[in-house]
């Protein structure tokens, strides 16, 4: 199979979807492997480095769409990139597609069949290609919340541990999967005052049992989300409903009851926000402020730290890429049920329950 990697073109997208390694891979298979110049240098992979696995170099975007029968990408197709996917390719990437009536048009009408990373299951029903990036994400979110807490950043002017003699700061933590328990992680070891809301409850009970005194788990409702929100210093917004658009847990109307200065790192932003004033940020320009409150909406945040970021997430793609790239993606689907979840636009059509819902 031809497999083309291009380099990320989103603001500050600095992984790679491809590594030298998985490059060699790929080839010693029988595969031929494209890359675009320069696409692993934010990762630290030099080109010279991937010829040195096999893989050919070539020079633009356009060179790569154009001769590859599959794309292996990190972010979903930007603007600039709709024209360039060919009828009949194969996208292996995040698309996020709920969040996007562009995006999702685009590929219907280019006709290509678009596997979304986010929507792969394994055989417990967990999203093994969105881990590592929850992972990286949920840790972020409370080194960038205690970063724009701070007065200079526009921030209330709060430390998010205390110090001896004073309190430390309250986080209220939306959603307990992997980016809410990383998050709690973080914060606890800061010496935050934790709170942690899920509407799963047998989730709840696994929270309890893993995490530190200084994380309270609560059942998620609007009323005790209200509850909290006069005495909030810091709200993460990690909620996910596979493939569908966030449910908004914080209306504008909420703001009012929060202190000005206090910050909201919605990490729900590439499913559309689980906060309703969320729009997506560029780590350029990462925050906004409605009524007092600073959000933080990036939605591409693992982008910022490559080193750890590229290794973490083509520790789990390759082995599904080899698969797709061996047996062509139609047996590689029908072969793992969980890789075909992944499925969101094939040819023309939507194929994805909650990204049609999310449209309908
Ligand atoms: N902005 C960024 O750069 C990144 C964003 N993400 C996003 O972060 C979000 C969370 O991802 P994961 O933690 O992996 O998902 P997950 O599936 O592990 O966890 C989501 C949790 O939300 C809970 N939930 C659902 N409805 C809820 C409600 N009404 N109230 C409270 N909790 C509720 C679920 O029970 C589940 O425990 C996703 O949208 C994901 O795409 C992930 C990585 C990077
Ligand atoms: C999951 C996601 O949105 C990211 O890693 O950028
Ligand atoms: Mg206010």
């Amino acid at each position: 199979m031809i497999i083309g990697c291009p380099k990320e073109i989103k603001n500050n997208e600095n992984r790679v979807a491809l590594t030298p390694g998985g490059a060699m891979a790929l080839i010693k298979r029988g595969h031929t492997v494209y890359v675009q110049s320069s696409a692993g240098k934010g990762s630290g992979y030099s080109d010279e480095e991937y010829e040195a696995a096999g893989a050919n170099i070539l020079p633009t975007i356009e060179d790569v769409y154009a001769i590859a029968e599959t794309i292996v990408k990190v972010k979903e197709p930007i603007e600039k990139e709709y024209s360039l996917v060919r009828d009949g390719q194969f996208l292996f990437t995040y698309f996020h597609f709920a969040s996007s009536r562009p995006l999702t048009e685009a590929m219907l009408k280019s006709n290509s069949i678009c596997l979304a990373y986010e929507t792969v299951e394994d055989r417990n029903g967990k999203l093994p290609l969105l881990v590592p990036m929850s992972e990286v994400a949920g840790r972020m979110s409370i080194q960038n919340g205690a970063k724009f807490l701070e007065k200079p950043s526009g921030g209330l002017g709060i430390l998010l541990g205390g110090v001896p003699g004073v309190k430390p700061a309250k986080v209220l933590i939306l959603g307990g999967g992997v980016v809410g328990i990383q998050a709690a992680k973080m914060a606890a070891g800061l010496g935050a005052n934790v709170i942690l809301m899920d509407i799963n409850l047998d989730r709840l009970r696994e929270l309890e049992n893993v995490l530190p005194a200084n994380v309270t788990t609560v059942y998620s409702s609007e009323y005790n989300i209200r509850k909290e929100l006069s005495t909030v210093d810091l709200i993460i917004g990690a909620v996910l409903i596979p493939g569908a658009k966030a449910p908004s847990l914080i209306t504008r109307d909420m703001l009012s009851e929060m202190r000005d200065g206090a910050v909201i790192v919605d990490v729900a932003v590439d499913q559309g926000g689980c906060i309703e004033t969320c729009k997506p940020t560029t780590h350029e320009d990462p925050t906004f402020v409605v009524d007092g409150i600073v959000h933080y909406c990036v939605a591409n945040m693992p982008g910022a730290v490559p080193y750890t970021s590229t290794i973490a997430l083509t520790n789990a793609t390759l082995p599904y890429l080899m698969r797709i790239a061996d047996h062509g993606w139609e047996k590689a689907c029908a072969d793992d049920p969980g890789l075909a979840k992944g499925l969101n636009v094939v040819k023309g059509e939507i194929v994805y329950g909650p990204v049609a819902e999310a449209f309908a």
